[in-house]
């Protein structure tokens, strides 16, 4: 049976996402057996090390908000430690419950936990619902949930699945400042053939640039050469040195199209570091632009026209 790590405790948006992944027969949009394993795990590190060190087959973990931003802990890790490569993501909505112990009211919280990308979500609620409450933070949505139970805290502000997961009251439910907002999570695992190309694929890689003027135009330009549209540029620190980043990008396409394939070769060629982190078909199945030029079909005859060139059958 297979072992599914994520990032928990039991209640959190990323046991959600976990179970989105879930599809009989699997498929590549929904790679999990329904009888798998989930493990919970209470750091993104740990659920990543779980897949490492094999104790699990896979982990969900979640990768970007689209109001906060990257998710700073995923990042790291993915890079951290042995490479592992995401073969699948998810987009969930994501809309809070307020949890209080039950029989609890709206002036008896004086603090109120949650997950710090969770807490730049409902700033402004909190602001105008609970204005003397702390906003205390904590390591999961469902770890704050779990601290309300055991009294630490007040109120948790958590993913619908903790309010049915925990014996907890709900104070108020779908709650969001941004009413559209989204996360995207993804389903990594040890490095092994990618996923088959759809035709609607991600790319991503981590690449930290050569120390000179333009490293960074340089990875750039090698994308736009070679007909790829980026869909996300992130840096973080290499944690080296100050002024050393680490670049993660995604870009449309499949390691296995042509194009996409020339441009990681070539990113290997310009950038100091490497680390491709995954091929697999997006969320919104939003097929890939692949200007004239740069289709397989394109490369294969300019390769075929060259080999005959230097062979000397054709000039
Ligand atoms: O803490 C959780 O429940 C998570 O899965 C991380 C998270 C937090 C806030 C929004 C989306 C995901």
């Amino acid at each position: 049976m297979p072992r599914i790590a994520y990032f928990g405790p039991e209640g959190t948006f990323t046991e959600q996402a976990t179970r989105a992944f879930l599809g009989d027969p699997p498929t590549d949009t929904r790679p999990v057996a329904p009888d798998s394993e989930l493990r919970p795990l209470e750091t993104i590190a740990a659920a990543l090390d779980a897949v490492r060190s094999g104790e699990a087959d896979a982990a969900c973990v979640p990768v970007e908000n689209s109001v906060e931003g990257s998710v700073a802990a995923t990042l790291d890790a993915l890079v951290a430690g042995d490479p592992l490569v995401a073969i699948a993501e998810t987009v969930l909505p994501i809309r809070f419950t307020v949890l209080v112990r039950p029989g609890a009211a709206a002036a008896d919280v004086r603090t109120v936990a949650t997950h710090p990308h969770a807490a730049a979500q409902v700033r402004g609620w909190l602001a105008e619902n609970l204005p003397s409450a702390a906003v205390l933070p904590s390591s999961s949505t469902a770890a704050a949930a779990v601290g309300v139970l055991a009294g630490e805290y007040d109120a948790a502000v958590a993913a619908p699945a903790a309010a049915a997961r925990y014996p907890l009251a709900a104070l108020a439910t779908d709650v969001a400042d941004v009413r559209d907002a989204v996360t995207r999570f993804l389903l990594v695992r040890r490095p092994g053939p990618a996923p088959a190309r759809t035709g609607a694929d991600r790319t991503s890689v981590a690449a930290v640039t050569a120390d000179r003027i333009g490293a960074l135009s340089e990875v750039l330009t090698v994308l736009a050469g070679h007909g790829i549209n980026m869909t996300r540029i992130e840096s973080r620190p290499t944690r080296n040195r100050l002024g050393e980043y680490r670049f993660f990008l995604d870009f449309e396409g499949h390691v296995a199209d042509h194009r996409v394939g020339a441009a990681l070769a070539a990113l290997r060629r310009h950038c100091a570091e490497v680390r491709f982190l995954g091929s697999f078909p997006r969320a919104d199945q939003a097929p890939n632009t692949v200007p004239t030029t740069t289709a397989d079909e394109d490369f294969a005859s300019a390769q075929r026209w060259l080999t005959a060139v230097r062979e000397g059958r054709e000039a």
